[in-house]
């Protein structure tokens, strides 16, 4: 936890002593976490460990056990608003354009004006290199392509908030390079809070400006530490200075 978090204003998402339990086995005990507003967080763990478990909290998907998430200093229930979680699948309709996969959240939030969000949709296809993709269907596209209709669904809903949950590991290497820069460009563009889950370093290195690192059975938190502009060296040292080795994280630098 950084030492200055008393003097800043209020953090945008707090998690207090969150724990979680599925049945009667604790996977999360106490985590406690600030994160302000723009900040990229690269969220670091063994295989299992928790770490999706902890990002649906985050996001409001599941319920903590115990403990619980505030969101601008007022304590959130339900899904946390303003935050979109982008998951290692794409889950695209498959029967819908790109287009129409693009406009799902305006037509699940109940808009009717399509014309009115078809323009940012098609701004935001353009933008991932889809435009002349947009009457496609999604067998038609690569997995990479397929990433990046999510992407630009996720983005559609216009958050404050994204939560990427092992986004790229289904990718080749240079697809994944390449997405991650996507993202990386999308979220600075509009001063995004992200935070992703990833066993890879390189994507962390590349995404964040901070890391936190989750251990334990049940998972606390081992690390939490900013990221210079040696990203992959600094993690390399900082993980491997930890009592336990963080096993199952992979990347150029493990
Ligand atoms: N629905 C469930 N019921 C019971 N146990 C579950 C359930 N979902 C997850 N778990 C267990 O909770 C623990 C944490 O799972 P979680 O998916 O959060 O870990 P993770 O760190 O994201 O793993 P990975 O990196 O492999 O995706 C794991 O031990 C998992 O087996």
């Amino acid at each position: 936890m950084f030492s200055d978090s008393m003097s800043r204003s209020v953090p945008r998402l707090v998690l207090a002593a969150v724990a979680y339990r599925y049945g009667p086995t604790p996977v999360i005990d106490r985590v406690d976490l600030e994160i302000d507003a723009g900040e990229r967080i690269g969220i670091l763990g063994r295989s299992g460990v928790g770490k999706s478990t902890l990002l649906q909290i985050m996001a409001g998907l599941v319920a903590p056990s115990a403990g619980g998430v505030r969101l601008d200093g007022a304590p959130a229930r339900g899904p946390v608003p303003g935050c979109t979680v982008m998951f290692q699948r794409p889950a695209l309709l498959p029967w819908a354009s790109v287009l129409d996969n693009v406009l799902l959240p305006a037509r699940l939030s109940g808009r009717r004006d399509r014309a009115a969000c078809e323009a940012p949709a098609r701004r935001l296809l353009d933008d991932l290199g889809l435009a002349e993709r947009a009457d496609a269907k999604p067998h038609q596209l690569s997995g990479g392509q397929q990433q990046r209709v999510a992407l630009a669904r996720a983005l559609a809903s216009e958050p404050s908030i994204l939560l990427l949950d092992e986004p790229f590991s289904a990718l080749d290497p240079e697809m994944r390079a390449s997405l991650r820069a996507d993202v990386l460009r999308l979220a600075r563009a509009r001063d995004l809070t992200l935070i992703v889950v990833t066993h890879d370093l390189a994507d962390v290195a590349a995404l964040a400006a901070r890391a936190v690192v989750l251990d334990g059975r049940p998972a606390r938190i081992a690390a939490d530490f900013a990221l210079n502009d040696d990203a992959e060296a600094n993690l390399r040292r900082r993980l491997g200075a930890l009592p336990r080795p963080v096993s199952g994280v992979t990347g150029r630098a493990a």
